[in-house]
């Protein structure tokens, strides 16, 4: 049996503030970081040992898996990092606060740039200093990969080559993979293992730092898929997340 976890960086200063983030490159706060030491503690309670683990390009993120990686004793294992596991990019909205982003647009309208598959929120202006083609860790990407926005399908359009030509293989090698991203980037990857519909994709919102385990057979055919973690506590959670978006 192959075991992927999925895992969503513990609580990061945006997060706390309840303004959107995407591609901005916030640190973890200091209850993200006791989450992602929870996190580490619980994988190593339940005997999963990795060999090679994959994250983004964001210090939350980051920051998360070398937590984890240090709590089961695995700080040797070889990282790969890769822009295609970002975030979401919320274009113009990053920075926004998401009570008062509801207030002047509508709980709907944040609703549907949060959670739609495929409407995209307003696009940063490409003279955006935000632009992601005038930061240095972006170079040595093609400028037309890079996003001004995007919808949760765009994000599935650059990291779904990524699962495929390079996660799942690994999976494959070596029978247990951990992958530490984003709230989004990680529910478009779930979309796809799970083959979830455009429509109920809406309503998965993701805790921060609950691993999210998968089990699949030799084939990669997925078996069963559950967190890791009270059911009562992630379910509590997890309508946190969704209540990000209401008017303060
Ligand atoms: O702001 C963001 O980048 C994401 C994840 O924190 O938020 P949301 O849950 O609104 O998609």
């Amino acid at each position: 049996m192959k075991k992927l976890v999925l895992l969503r960086h513990g609580e990061s200063t945006w997060n706390k503030e309840n303004r959107f983030t995407g591609w901005t490159d916030v640190d973890l706060t200091e209850k993200g970081t006791e989450e992602a030491i929870k996190a580490g503690n619980l994988l190593k309670e339940k005997g999963f040992v990795f060999e090679k683990a994959y994250t983004s390009y964001l210090k939350r993120a980051i920051k998360t898996l070398n937590i984890v990686l240090d709590r089961m004793d695995l700080d040797w294992i070889a990282v790969e990092k890769t822009w295609r596991l970002n975030e979401k990019h919320y274009g113009a909205l990053q920075g926004l606060n998401k009570g008062e982003t509801a207030e002047k647009y509508g709980e709907e309208q944040v609703k549907i740039w949060r959670r739609s598959y495929d409407i995209a929120p307003p696009a940063l202006r490409e003279d955006d200093p935000r632009n992601p083609r005038l930061d240095i860790r972006y170079m040595g990407i093609q400028g037309e990969h890079l996003p001004l926005t995007e919808a949760l399908k765009d994000t599935v359009e650059r990291s779904l080559p990524y699962w495929k030509e390079v996660i799942a293989p690994s999976l494959q090698h070596f029978g247990q993979i951990l992958v530490v991203a984003h709230g989004n980037s990680l529910r478009g990857i779930i979309k796809y293992l799970k083959n979830i519909s455009d429509e109920e994709i809406v309503t998965l919102n993701l805790p921060t730092a609950v691993p999210y385990v998968f089990e699949f057979d030799d084939e990669l055919n997925l078996q069963q898929d559950y967190f890791l973690g009270d059911p009562e506590e992630i379910r509590k959670m997890m309508e946190a997340v969704a209540n990000q978006g209401k008017k303060k």
